[in-house]
């Protein structure tokens, strides 16, 4: 199914797209399929999250839509330029110029500062921060007094929020986070969905994130299910609750395929 995000978008305005994406591992009888001819389309300036239960392939969409993993099928566009295609050059300038990360490892560097490992990946380019965009990034997060800190020496929070920080330097058109707060308190990871909603609506920027928290999710504007591979279902304005409920019909779909293993004298896989 497509997913009404492109049409609440300001202008019809798309970040990233896939038709008919389909990625498979291995290939004859062992072949998985994570990802099965789905369509969606990112709409920009808003906070996605991408939900569904584990093995529906929601890591998989995020590394296919951020240029990180080849497809099996179909097309996927960042903006107008078609990635799938694209020589392996060309793709990791694209990713570095056009898109920002976040992991729920943080990937800080030990032995560089807050600030330094804020502007690498832009140094590694060759490129100057924008140091007004820059200031606005640092002072939205909160870091100004902590840019000459080792990671060591800041909490799990404050490493999240500088991995925040790494992600919007470069202004990039898009954000993915996979599952940011996973390693975090519920108070820091409140903060750093808080951030995110923040770079959304200050600072303009367009998020995906991915989550298995219905808390984290309620904090997005449009929440996708993942299913089998598929996009099954989508929420607009999520609450906590809602996407909970929605989270346990997973769950009692699941109970059903293994209540009905042998039914027919045959055995079904979850
Ligand atoms: N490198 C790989 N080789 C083989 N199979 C893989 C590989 N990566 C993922 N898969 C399979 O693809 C399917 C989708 O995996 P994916 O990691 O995208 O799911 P997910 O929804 O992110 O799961 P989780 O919530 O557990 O992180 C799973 O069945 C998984 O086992």
């Amino acid at each position: 199914m497509s997913t009404p995000a492109a049409q609440h978008a300001p202008g019809g305005a798309v970040a990233a797209r896939a038709r008919g994406l389909t990625k498979a591992y291995g290939s004859g009888e062992t072949a998985v399929i994570a990802l099965d001819s789905v369509d969606v389309e990112i709409a920009r300036g808003r906070f996605t999250a991408v939900m569904g239960p584990s093995g529906s392939g929601k890591s998989t969409l995020m590394h296919c839509l951020a240029g990180l993993d080849t497809v099996s099928a179909g097309q996927v566009w960042l903006g107008d330029t078609e990635i799938t295609g694209l020589r392996d050059r060309d793709l990791t300038r694209l990713r570095r110029d056009r898109v920002g990360f976040m992991f729920q490892s943080f990937n800080l560097i030990p032995t560089l500062t807050a600030a330094e490992n804020i502007t690498l990946p832009m140094d590694i380019a060759g490129r100057r921060p924008d140091p007004r965009w820059l200031d606005q990034v640092i002072d939205t997060l909160g870091l100004r007094d902590r840019l000459t800190h080792r990671p060591a020496q800041l909490s799990g929070g404050q490493q999240q929020r500088v991995a925040c920080a790494r992600a919007l330097a470069s202004r990039p058109e898009l954000i993915f986070a996979d599952e940011p707060t996973g390693n975090l308190d519920s108070r820091a990871g409140l903060e750093v969905l808080g951030f995110l909603r923040g770079a959304v609506d200050d600072l303009g920027q367009t998020v995906v994130m991915v989550t298995h928290d219905p808390g984290a999710a309620a904090h997005s504007d449009l929440v996708l299910f993942l299913a089998d591979g598929r996009i099954v279902d989508d929420m607009e304005r999520p609450t906590a609750d809602a996407v909970l409920d929605r989270m346990k019909r997973f769950d009692v779909v699941r109970e059903r395929l293994v209540e009905g293993d042998g039914d027919d004298g045959t055995t079904r896989e979850d």
